[in-house]
């Protein structure tokens, strides 16, 4: 056998191999080299099985339980955080936040909370990591790794996650911690829970219970990762609570040895465009005014945004309002949409199905306004308006703020 059964699920029976390079032919990956004996390239193989079937002499096989097994030994430790920077270096809040839930389960596990930082050294990012509850920051440095690119990025977690062994880690659900959490997953064989609503420890088992709504909302299931390791989940933004920072604490830093890191080499990037459309700003606002097909009018929705502008407040909306036409998809509120945790949510039109309060959970304060008392967004709502937008609204913008 080959280095790589070890730790990977394709072996290779070298007093089987024949040496005729069918293999090779049969990979549409590119993973399989010829030497003496066939030579997988770990990071390329997308354990199709193709190779195994096109090998006349039965010399490759697919061992997925022992491979996953050794992977899951005793020895995982620590609950370990995938940090995400902002532009300017700082740390996002989803990693903040995602901090403060590893120590409420570290607590429980008696384990320690670490970070993961992968192509930043930003001073700004470790001492904040640190503030935030790290006891241990893993920086993973390298030239490549310069930009952002999601190949690259999950082979250098995947390299300092082999080495280290987390128990659990957690990602952040964002546009980039969704594509590389579940490459991570993948590269590592181990069970991924997209977009959890909760986390917890089953007292019995220690298994990390990750909580998330399943079929439409309708149901929440608890899913674990009894047999492999880490334990990996993703969480949104806005749904858990950053613990308050500590300046005073300070985390040791160990910086891994990538020097014989290899770039993926598939994808270069040519070209960085600032993302303008906005939706950014809707997690960072205090009241977010929330659009729903009730609004009916485009004109309507203009009105709606300069009452926003006049409030500071940012303006979302529902996936039938984003389907209506009336609102961005960017900015469309819920469990497919994005998840906010405002100071106050003015939600007007919607009905507040689950699929939309799934993303206002978090907000401190809801108002609703719509004519139709039975709607469920009375249920979530603090305050209540039924009557319809268009009674309402000259109402508000008369209103001095
Ligand atoms: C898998 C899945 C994922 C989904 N993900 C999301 C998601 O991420 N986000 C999301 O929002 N939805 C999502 N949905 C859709 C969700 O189920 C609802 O269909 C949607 O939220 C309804 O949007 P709405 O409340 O704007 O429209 P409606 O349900 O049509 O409600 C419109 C409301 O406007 C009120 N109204 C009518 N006239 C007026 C008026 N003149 N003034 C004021 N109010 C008025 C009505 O009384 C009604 O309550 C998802 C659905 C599925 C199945």
């Amino acid at each position: 056998m080959n280095e790589h059964t070890a730790s990977f699920a394709l072996q290779v029976r070298e007093d089987q191999c024949i040496g005729c390079g069918m293999c090779v032919d049969a990979c549409a990956y590119g993973a399989i080299r010829m030497a003496e004996y066939p030579e997988i390239d770990p990071y390329k193989c997308r354990l199709c099985g193709s190779c195994v079937q096109a090998c006349p002499s039965e010399a490759l096989a697919l061992n997925e339980p022992e491979t996953q097994t050794q992977i899951s030994g005793g020895t995982s430790k620590g609950i370990w955080v995938l940090a995400e920077t902002e532009a300017d270096g700082t740390l996002s809040a989803v990693t903040k936040e995602l901090l403060g839930k590893a120590a409420v389960l570290a607590e429980k596990l008696h384990q320690d909370v670490e970070a993961l930082l992968i192509g930043s050294e930003s001073d700004a990012a470790v001492s904040s990591l640190a503030a935030y509850g790290a006891q241990r920051i893993h920086l993973a440095g390298h030239s490549s790794l310069a930009s952002f690119i999601e190949e690259n990025y999950a082979r250098a977690a995947v390299q300092v996650i082999r080495e280290c062994r987390p128990d659990i880690l957690l990602v952040g659900a964002t546009p980039r911690g969704r594509g590389l959490s579940a490459r991570i997953a993948a590269l590592l064989q181990t069970g991924l829970t997209a977009d959890c609503t909760e986390l917890d420890i089953d007292a019995e088992t220690g298994l990390l219970q990750q909580i998330r709504p399943a079929f439409g909302g309708n149901l929440m299931a608890t899913i674990a990762t009894p047999a492999h390791r880490p334990q990996m989940a993703s969480v949104r933004p806005g749904v858990m609570k950053a613990r308050e920072a500590d300046p005073a604490l300070k985390g040791e830093c160990i910086r891994h040895d990538l020097s014989d890191f290899k770039c993926d080499g598939h994808i270069r990037l040519l070209d960085e465009v600032l993302e303008t459309a906005g939706g950014d700003s809707l997690g960072n606002s205090r009241i977010v005014i929330g659009v729903g097909r009730g609004v009916k009018k485009k004109e309507t929705v203009e009105r709606i945004c300069q009452w926003a502008k006049r409030l500071g407040a940012a303006v979302a909306g529902s996936r039938a309002a984003v389907e209506a036409g009336l609102i961005d998809a960017h900015l469309q509120v819920g469990q497919t949409g994005q998840t906010i945790a405002p100071d106050l949510y003015i939600a007007i039109g919607i009905s507040g199905q689950i699929q939309h309060t799934a993303g206002i959970a978090g907000a401190k304060r809801i108002i609703a306004i719509n004519p139709d008392k039975t709607a469920p967004i009375f249920n979530v709502a603090d305050y209540g308006w039924a009557v319809p937008v268009e009674e309402a609204l000259p109402q508000l913008m008369a209103v001095q703020v």
